[in-house]
């Protein structure tokens, strides 16, 4: 691993549902390593368990197995910070207070953690909106409400959940920039779910891909391409379209497992 040390341990994570119908594997015998700064991201047929894998490491579900290790370097901040696909910023707050919600939390000083939420606000382009509240801003500015907020919380891992998902393309690609460019800058380990292999070959450092359902690891890819990177040119490259090719060639037969299983049920 090109990393100096590693942020998160899984080792032989397991999660079992049990619902009234009976109990439901979800995920079986996941075993990661994660780099101090790295951009991991995570794909794999619907109901793989991305989700459940990302709740386990927000700490909102356990483990019915394994055990899961994050670094701490220091312990005045949080141990991690989540993007939703669905917006989750507060309505009754400006964009400046939405963004320093976590600081404010931690009982940062209102002239520092204004300094900082300022930061992060420029950084996503959304600085004649500070004081804007949500219902003033487009769909894809208060996603970028809520990764400024992610970043300027400073915690030790950043999760994200599909956030661009119900984005239109233009804005997917715009938000998709600025988080290589604020990635880049701050080198905050981040774990990324998406349904889209291109957008986790433009972002990652590594891809996960899991099997369908219940889901352990199927194989980890590294993405080579060269940082920092511009999406609409790192697309164009002959490596893009390899790793694209045999991440799909990879991913098809997990996604066609599903397809059969639901043709068998039916
Ligand atoms: N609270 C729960 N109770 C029972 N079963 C659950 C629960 N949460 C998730 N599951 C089941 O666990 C499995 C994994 O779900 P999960 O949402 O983690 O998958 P996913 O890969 O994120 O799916 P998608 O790509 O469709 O968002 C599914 O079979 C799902 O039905």
């Amino acid at each position: 691993m090109p990393y100096d040390s590693t942020s998160i341990v899984l080792r032989h994570i397991g999660k079992v549902f049990a619902n009234a119908r009976g109990q439901v594997t979800a995920l079986t015998d996941i075993n990661i390593s994660i780099g101090d700064g790295e951009f991991f991201s995570i794909v794999g047929p619907s109901g793989c368990g991305k989700t459940t894998l990302l709740r386990i490491l927000a700490g909102l579900d356990t483990a019915t197995n394994g055990t899961v290790t994050i670094k701490v370097t220091t312990d005045d901040r949080p141990i991690n910070s989540m993007v939703f696909q669905e917006q989750s910023i507060f309505p009754w707050l400006t964009v400046i207070d939405n963004v320093a919600y976590g600081l404010k939390l931690r009982g940062i000083s209102k002239k520092e953690r204004y300094q900082i939420a300022e930061k992060y606000i420029r950084m996503i382009g959304l600085t004649k909106f500070a004081k804007a509240y949500p219902h003033q801003l487009s769909g894809g500015m208060k996603q970028r409400v809520s990764v400024a907020r992610a970043f300027a919380n400073d915690p030790e891992i950043l999760l994200m959940d599909e956030p661009f998902g119900a984005l239109d393309e233009q804005n997917r690609i715009l938000l998709q920039q600025e988080l290589l460019r604020i990635w880049d800058v701050s080198k905050k380990t981040t774990i990324f779910i998406t349904h889209s292999i291109d957008e986790a070959l433009c972002l990652s450092d590594r891809i996960l891909i899991m099997t369908a359902h219940p889901g352990t690891v199927k194989s980890i890819v590294k993405v080579d391409l060269p940082r920092p990177r511009d999406i609409a040119s790192i697309r164009t490259t002959m490596r893009y379209n390899e790793l694209f090719q045999s991440i799909w060639l990879t991913l098809r037969e997990e996604v066609l497992k599903v397809k059969d299983r639901e043709c068998a049920e039916n």
